[in-house]
């Protein structure tokens, strides 16, 4: 299979400037079933308001985090999932095999904002654990405008830490970060909000132990 030819640019500028965007992975008939599949579940009642924190600590907190969120089981996809893990799967290898990154497997949800929520700036990389390099996100959105609200803010320049470059989340973007330097946040959404965000992680060491 000849490689789809908007994984090396969007590799290439996701290692010289932290971060990168396409609206190649997917197709239009692809993020509309992912969206299909988000609002079925929400109506069957299988999503979960999102914590913040790792293990004991997590706790809901509307103030920082307003979304909430449904865990994809790669062991039992569906076949909308089956064609998201795939790309994921080659955007992966591809990776590790470019950058010499060592990124063993990944992890997604799907992610809702209700009107009026938000995310505030955070990284994603839990403290004291530093096994997400790579988040996805991939937006569901049809029809999103300025005035829905909702954009990612990205913040990639250290030396102007407070300098964000703002992303409309429409449907069939997938933007790509690194997950241990690049700050971010969702501004509040004035519609509801569809994303299913995969972050690519490396090995675990002590996976082995337990
Ligand atoms: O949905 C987005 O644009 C980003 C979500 C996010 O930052 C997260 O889930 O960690
Ligand atoms: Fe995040």
């Amino acid at each position: 299979m000849q490689m789809a030819s908007w994984i090396e640019p969007f590799i290439e500028t996701l290692a010289q400037r932290g971060w990168a965007t396409t609206t190649e992975a997917f197709t239009p008939d692809q993020i509309q079933a992912l969206h299909q599949e988000a609002q079925a579940l929400d109506r069957a009642g299988a999503f979960r308001p999102a914590a913040i924190g790792h293990g004991t600590a997590q706790a809901i907190r509307h103030d920082i985090r307003g979304d909430r969120i449904y865990w994809l089981d790669p062991e039992r996809p569906t076949p909308a999932q089956t064609a998201y893990w795939q790309v994921i799967d080659t955007l992966r290898q591809r990776l590790n095999e470019t950058l010499f990154l060592s990124l063993r497997d990944a992890e997604a949800h799907l992610a809702i904002y209700p009107p009026g929520s938000f995310y505030r700036r955070h990284l994603d990389q839990h403290r004291g654990r530093h096994l997400r390099l790579i988040t996805l996100v991939l937006y569901l959105n049809p029809h999103w405008h300025p005035e829905d609200g909702g954009q990612l803010r990205l913040y990639p320049d250290p030396y102007a830490p407070d300098q964000g470059i703002d992303v409309l989340p429409k449907g069939g973007l997938l933007v790509g970060f690194r997950s241990d330097t690049i700050p971010h946040e969702v501004l509040p959404a004035r519609r509801t909000r569809y994303s299913l965000t995969g972050w690519l992680r490396r090995f675990d060491p002590l996976a082995l132990l337990r």
